[in-house]
């Protein structure tokens, strides 16, 4: 008897069956003589967590923001869920960054008088929808926080208070959730406990994550990391561990652009290895 049923690797494997949750092609961004983004193309698969690195002023935030429809490209596309951003009106895109993208800072930007809770539902409400008490409690509960819905920001810990940023962004369902620097405020600890909720909502929940950071610990905790240099993406790295990545960003600061470990860069034009996908990878 013959099967049509794909291998269980990719029976189960969401990036093998879903489009991009986002995709850039030719993102291009200036500020006056500053190229913050030169042509970057990147694929963000559904269900997959991907880290942003790169030297200070390589274009990590620029990156994001675009992406996530907070700054409009000099040049290039954004599509966040099949939906290109750069057709869209002010009112469309508030629209599809209100229901479809979820963004964290580093720092949390709750509103200090409202409770947890009502941090949480403020989207929903903002869109005129009166969330049920019992959707904003399983918000919570996603992020670890059962029992906090009282809580007022200043009662909270830093990696509670991210938790609770986390699970504001996360109550529209959003097709992807950026982070710029999520845990960039939080001591070790309270940084590992708050990637583990975000490995978690991408194993167990599907969620879309790209997260930019500084930190090869974090971005270890990725499926993917991709490096920018000068606006360009210059390698990635798959399955990455603490010692991978810290590896490649001393190589980038001390060497320039050109990886030197192996891994090819994108656009490197040297015929010596052959370049395995559009983005560069290892
Ligand atoms: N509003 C702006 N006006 C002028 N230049 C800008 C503006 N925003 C960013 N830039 C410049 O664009 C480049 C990329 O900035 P960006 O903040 O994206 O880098 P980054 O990699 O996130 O840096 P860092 O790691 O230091 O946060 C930098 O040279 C920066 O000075």
């Amino acid at each position: 008897m013959t099967s049509t049923a794909p291998p269980p690797a990719l029976a189960h494997s969401p990036a093998a069956a879903s489009p991009p949750a986002v995709r850039l092609r030719g993102l291009t961004r200036h500020h006056r003589d500053v190229r913050a983004l030169d042509g970057v193309d990147l694929d963000f698969l559904a269900g997959t967590f991907t880290a942003v690195m790169g030297p200070s002023g390589s274009g990590k935030s620029t990156l994001l923001q675009c992406a996530a429809g907070l700054d409009r490209p000099t040049a290039g596309r954004v599509e966040v869920g099949g939906t290109a951003l750069e057709g869209l009106s002010e009112r469309r895109l508030t629209l599809l960054r209100r229901d479809r993208i979820g963004f964290v800072f580093q720092s949390f930007n709750l509103l200090p008088s409202l409770t947890a809770a009502q941090n949480v539902a403020l989207p929903l409400r903002l869109a005129g929808r009166r969330p049920s008490r019992t959707e904003v409690r399983e918000a919570l509960a996603r992020v670890g926080l059962a029992g906090r819905e009282r809580h007022r920001p200043g009662e909270l810990s830093g990696g509670q208070q991210q938790r609770v940023a986390i699970a504001r962004a996360l109550i529209t369902r959003p097709a992807v959730l950026f982070g710029d620097e999520p845990t960039g405020a939080l001591d070790s600890t309270t940084s590992r406990e708050v990637l583990d909720m975000l490995r978690e909502l991408v194993d167990r929940d599907g969620q879309t994550i790209v997260m930019v950071t500084h930190d090869p610990v974090a971005a270890a905790r990725a499926d993917r990391v991709v490096f920018l240099v000068d606006g360009r993406v210059t390698a990635e790295l798959r399955s990455p561990t603490v010692e991978s990545v810290a590896a490649r960003m001393t190589a980038l600061e001390t060497a320039g652009t050109r990886p030197t470990d192996g891994c090819r860069a994108p656009t490197d034009p040297t015929p010596a290895a052959p370049v395995p996908t559009r983005s560069g990878s290892c």
